[in-house]
């Protein structure tokens, strides 16, 4: 039977399902996660760049009134954002006022960018030109050393990363204390990653897939690989792209704000050998046809190092 869990490297158990709430509207987020926890599950991801954290604390609170779960039986991630890369604990106690919480069970690095904190914006300040306004001197080191300081103050019970390719995650580890507990990055069939993939697991970084059905207005649903799982399983192609990520040893996130795609995309199903090989053979040929679907790339105009996006553009902190 597919697992629930997996355990990270700091010994704590990570549910292998959550839901996603990037996207989710106002006025439709809340019922997301109350729904949610109500049908089972066991994790929301959220976010402070999200803009919608008040809204989950909401959901949160409507599920643990409701006797749906208590809090203890929930992991909660949330995410630093890179307007705070230098305000660390600050950006994780707005979000706890946000969530309504006073711990979270993961708190993650969003993107390695610092961006500027006296800005245009609190999330997103731009320069005059339009582009966004990055600091480019910022060290990614020194705000995961901030992180590692939030563990003792037991606001947090396990940290991480996202969006760390392998030059990044080298560059980290070479001054960590503390090894990330995940790194959540972009991972499907269509965006399989396997670089990055294979070196967080010989490092006991446990990997967390975002955007697992493609995102909003996702093709995978219709890629022919898909389809044939889905039949030879007489499962749907969302089971399909999720479960994937479980038979790998991932955990997975998918975002919905619709109760019956909610509960659906609870549905994990054992794939077998031949199943995975269907998909791998998929990403395979994409790759070697040049066709990898990456559908989030945020417009930082920085190079992250990851191999399909290698496109000339800086790197911060001397990396490139
Ligand atoms: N760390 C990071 O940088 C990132 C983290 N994430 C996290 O991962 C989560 C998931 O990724 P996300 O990009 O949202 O995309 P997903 O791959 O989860 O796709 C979400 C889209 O698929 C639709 N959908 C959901 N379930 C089904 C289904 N069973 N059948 C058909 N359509 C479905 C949703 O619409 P509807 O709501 O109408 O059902 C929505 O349009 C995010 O919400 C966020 O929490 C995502 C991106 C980046
Ligand atoms: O988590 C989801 C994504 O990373 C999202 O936070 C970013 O794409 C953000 O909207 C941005 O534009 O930088």
């Amino acid at each position: 039977m597919a697992p629930k869990t997996f355990k990270l490297n700091n010994g704590i158990e990570m549910p292998a399902v959550g839901l996603g709430t990037w996207q989710s509207a106002p006025g439709e987020v809340a019922a997301a996660v109350t729904a949610a926890i109500k049908h089972g599950y066991k994790m929301i991801d959220a976010a402070y760049c999200y803009g919608n954290e008040d809204e989950v604390g909401q959901g949160l609170k409507a599920a643990f009134d409701a006797g749906y779960a208590k809090r203890e039986d929930i992991f909660v991630v949330t995410k630093l954002w890179n307007t705070y890369s230098s305000r660390v604990e600050l950006g994780l106690d707005k979000s706890l006022k946000a969530l309504g919480l006073d711990y979270v069970d993961q708190y993650l690095v969003h993107w390695a960018v610092g961006m500027n904190p006296n800005g245009t914006d609190d999330r997103f300040p731009k320069l005059p030109n339009g582009e966004r306004d990055i600091l480019w001197d910022h060290d990614h080191v020194a705000t995961w050393k901030a992180l590692e300081a939030l563990l003792p103050t037991g606001k947090v019970r396990s940290i991480g990363v996202c969006n760390y390719s392998v030059p990044y995650l080298e560059k980290l580890l070479a001054h960590a204390k503390v090894v990330p507990a995940v790194n959540q990055i972009e991972n499907s069939p269509a965006l399989r990653q396997q670089e990055v993939v294979d070196f967080c697991r010989q490092k006991g970084i446990h990997i967390v897939a975002y955007s697992p059905l493609g995102s909003t207005g996702s093709p995978l649903f219709k890629a022919e690989p898909v389809l044939k799982v889905a039949e030879r399983k007489g499962a749907s192609p969302g089971t399909v792209l999720l479960s994937y990520h479980v038979a790998k040893g991932s955990s997975v996130l998918a975002k919905s704000v619709n109760e019956d795609r909610i509960k659906s995309n609870l549905e994990i199903i054992d794939l077998d050998a031949e199943d995975l090989k269907i998909l791998n053979d998929y990403s395979e040929s994409l790759e070697k046809e040049g066709k990898v679907q990456r559908f989030v790339y945020p417009p930082f105009g920085i190079n992250f190092g990851f191999p399909d996006k290698l496109e000339g553009k800086k790197m911060p902190n001397g990396l490139d």
